[in-house]
């Protein structure tokens, strides 16, 4: 029996279901969000928002640090426990009324609860005692779930109670000694937070410290973390863990050595959120990502189940997920009112960036920004390309920044259509570098006419000059 029926029904209220809701809403439909945690999803309460101001004011402090004058003025070390309170005001102090009250004003029913498919655009919430509600959607139900930390079988892992990516942006208190299992963007990002949070952080990464980008981004990274107390082991596995009865974690690693913690951070990606979805009730795989046509919209699903943000696994970004909000809330209305779909490529209805233009920003120190594929994606997807690099100290926006620059910046030109396929660029402050990259990317902007885009002096975007200047006119 339907309790309640919508045009549409979003699972999960982080930024992607949010903004699936809202742009039907603003479409002429009408939505109800199902949300059994906090209104806001991870990148609000766990990730994004927390973790990002956790870093921030070492980051200012090294800044300050770089520059004779300012450097004098700094008279004391990091207040750590002003970077824990003002972390925890940019996680809302955990609570979700703003973004309840937000929900309201869009005009999005919110129901608060388990959400579970329970047949063709059909959705059971079941709230935390026990009451169960049955909505029915006339047009579509959009899974927004999000993902959760991965945990590798690693013996004695999961009794050692290990840290996960929220526990790290979460904590109350800084742990003496830390242990990073991984070398991706949650393991860098964490080691260049606790480690300036006063933590002895040991990285053990299997491969090598941030593969997804250029390898000398990864080195910088690297060399940074050294300077800043960081061990970096790369190459090695970890055996088996154990938590005694002081707390003290016990690693045990590949090679023999044994490392000793009052902490383990587990970031080795992310597993999908959709075991107890009801995905068996549609034909579909519990626990596994769900694939999506470029309009959102589940590939052997019904027809009216559609995926957005994490859990189609097209790039874990929040920024990019809700892009694929705009996309899916515009195509759900377009095809409920029987409008004509735009799913060309670029078109309205389509997420045709997430297939080369991602960007995204590590806030490692140094910072890195990337854009588009790397050398070695462009290779491997066959392109004919020419690879530019620049020395970025060598910029004079760069020597003014900060004494002792480091940095360096790349872009990989598919040398038969004459455009940037990917950029990246690895230094202090180079985060807001990236957008005119991601122009330059998506607009498929000729080597040529860029010539014509003239960076300002004297400011850190010249390398735009060097870099054409290397590659030639
Ligand atoms: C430590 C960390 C830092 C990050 N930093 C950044 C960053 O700086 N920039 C960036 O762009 N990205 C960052 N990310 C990635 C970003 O957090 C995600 O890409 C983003 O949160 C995905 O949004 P989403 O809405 O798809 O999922 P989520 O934010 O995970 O939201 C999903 C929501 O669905 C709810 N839910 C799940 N299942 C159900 C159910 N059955 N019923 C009801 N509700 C349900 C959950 O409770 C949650 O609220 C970071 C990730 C991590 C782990
Ligand atoms: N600033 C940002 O934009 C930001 C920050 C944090 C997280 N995120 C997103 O969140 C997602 C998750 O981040 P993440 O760091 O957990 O994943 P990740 O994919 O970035 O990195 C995972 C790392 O773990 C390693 N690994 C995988 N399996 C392993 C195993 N069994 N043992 C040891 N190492 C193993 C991989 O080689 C890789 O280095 C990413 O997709 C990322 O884009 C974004």
């Amino acid at each position: 029996m339907t309790d309640q029926t919508y045009d549409v029904i979003v699972l999960g209220a982080g930024p992607v279901g949010e903004n699936v809701a809202d742009r039907v809403v603003k479409g002429g439909l009408t939505a109800a969000i199902v949300e059994r945690e906090l209104v806001g999803g991870e990148c609000s309460y766990w990730a994004c928002m927390p973790t990002k101001a956790l870093l921030r004011s070492s980051a200012a402090l090294r800044a300050a640090r770089a520059l004779p004058g300012a450097r004098e003025a700094v008279t004391g070390d990091l207040d750590v426990a002003a970077v824990l309170a003002r972390r925890d005001a940019f996680a809302s102090n955990w609570k979700d009324d703003g973004q309840v009250a937000w929900l309201d004003s869009a005009g999005i029913t919110l129901h608060r609860g388990h959400g579970r498919i329970s047949g063709r655009l059909t959705v059971e919430v079941t709230r935390d005692d026990g009451a169960t509600t049955v909505l029915a959607a006339r047009h579509a139900v959009v899974v927004a779930t999000g993902s959760s930390a991965l945990l590798p079988d690693i013996p004695g892992l999961r009794e050692a109670a290990p840290w996960t990516s929220r526990d790290a942006a979460a904590a109350g208190t800084v742990p003496a000694r830390l242990a990073v299992i991984g070398g991706g963007v949650v393991a860098t990002e964490m080691a260049t937070a606790y480690a300036s949070l006063g933590a002895q952080v040991t990285v053990l990464v299997r491969d090598g410290v941030l593969p997804q980008v250029e390898a000398f981004a990864g080195e910088l990274v690297t060399t940074s973390l050294r300077e800043a107390g960081v061990t970096v082991r790369t190459g090695v596995e970890v055996r088996s863990v154990e938590r005694d009865g002081d707390g003290t974690v016990h690693l045990e690693l590949d090679d023999g050595d044994r490392v000793e913690v009052d902490e383990v951070l587990v970031a080795i990606g992310r597993t999908p959120n959709t075991g107890d979805i009801g995905l068996e009730t549609v034909g579909l795989k519990p626990g596994s990502w769900l694939t999506v046509d470029d309009t959102m919209r589940v590939v052997d699903g019904d027809g009216g189940l559609y995926a957005a943000g994490d859990v189609n696994r097209r790039a874990l970004l929040t920024h990019q997920g809700k892009y694929q909000a705009r996309a899916v809330g515009d195509v759900i209305v377009a095809r409920a009112h029987g409008a004509a779909v735009d799913d060309g490529r670029w078109g309205r209805h389509v997420a045709t960036a997430d297939e080369r233009a991602v960007p995204q920003v590590v806030f490692t120190d140094p910072e890195i920004a990337a854009v588009g594929l790397t050398a070695a994606a462009a290779e491997a997807a066959g392109l004919r390309i020419r690879v530019v690099d620049h020395d970025l100290a060598a910029v004079a926006g760069s020597a003014l920044h900060a004494d002792g620059y480091r940095g360096r910046a790349r872009m990989v030109v598919d040398e038969d259509r004459r455009v940037i396929v990917g950029f990246t660029v690895a230094g202090p402050d180079v985060a807001d570098l990236l957008h005119a990259a991601t122009i330059a990317i998506v607009g498929e902007v000729p080597l040529d006419r860029l010539w014509h885009a003239v960076p300002a002096y004297p400011t850190v975007s010249e390398v735009w000059l060097r870099l054409l200047e290397a590659y030639g006119r």
